[in-house]
């Protein structure tokens, strides 16, 4: 059960620094850098090291990744000063652990994947989140489906976020309906794939419970 007073949101997909902190002003507490190639959020190291350092204080950079090889991990890590972060593919624990930061993990949803069991083997002291997004072949994520929300378990080991298709119109009901900690958009807030629009954000953000 959701016992805090806001649900927290993360705004991902952002490209420069000056959307970056207008999201930040619309009231985002995280906002997220999409460090693989095939995406068309994908940033650069300098672009990213910009919009981290654009950030007002207490607003959190997320590292999106998607089994990336370690080496580029670590050379991000070592460039860009991020807060957390987000492993969107098939990563194990012991991948996700071996940076030392803080990580969440995504995992998508399908109806044979028992979700309890693959979130407990996550329970450790690095890992902050289990990120729940939408099943579609072939994409691994930042797609805009969204996932059916009935059924999911009402106790987690680890705290949750809810991604996949949300936006201003359906945020609402799926915080009453699925009690997370925390959610995440992208394609919701955006005008096409990678440009997001300030009005979207503000509406998505002003929507949260
Ligand atoms: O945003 C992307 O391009 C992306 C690429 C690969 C993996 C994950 C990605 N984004 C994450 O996907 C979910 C759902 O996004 P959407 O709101 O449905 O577009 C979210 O957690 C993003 O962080």
């Amino acid at each position: 059960m959701n016992q805090h007073l806001r649900t927290r949101v993360k705004v991902c997909g952002l490209r420069d620094a000056q959307t970056a902190r207008a999201v930040a002003q619309a009231g985002a507490d995280a906002i997220g850098l999409v460090f693989y190639p095939p995406s068309p959020r994908h940033v650069s190291i300098e672009q990213a090291t910009e919009i981290v350092a654009s950030l007002p204080a207490f607003v959190m950079s997320v590292g999106l990744f998607v089994n990336e090889s370690a080496l580029v991990v670590s050379s991000v890590l070592e460039k860009v000063p991020l807060d957390l972060l987000q492993f969107h593919g098939d990563e194990d624990l012991a991948y996700c652990s071996q940076f030392g930061r803080p990580f969440i993990k995504a995992v998508r949803v399908k109806p044979d994947l028992n979700l309890l069991e693959y979130a407990q083997q996550f329970v450790s002291p690095l890992c902050r989140g289990l990120l729940l997004d939408a099943w579609v072949d072939g994409v691994p994520g930042g797609t805009g489906h969204s996932f059916d929300w009935n059924g999911l378990p009402s106790e987690w080991p680890l705290p949750l976020i809810l991604s996949g298709g949300l936006h201003a119109g359906n945020i609402a009901q799926a915080i009453k309906q699925v009690r997370p900690w925390a959610v995440d958009v992208s394609s919701g807030v955006e005008v096409s794939k990678g440009v997001k629009d300030l009005q979207r954000v503000d509406a998505f953000i002003r929507a949260v419970i």
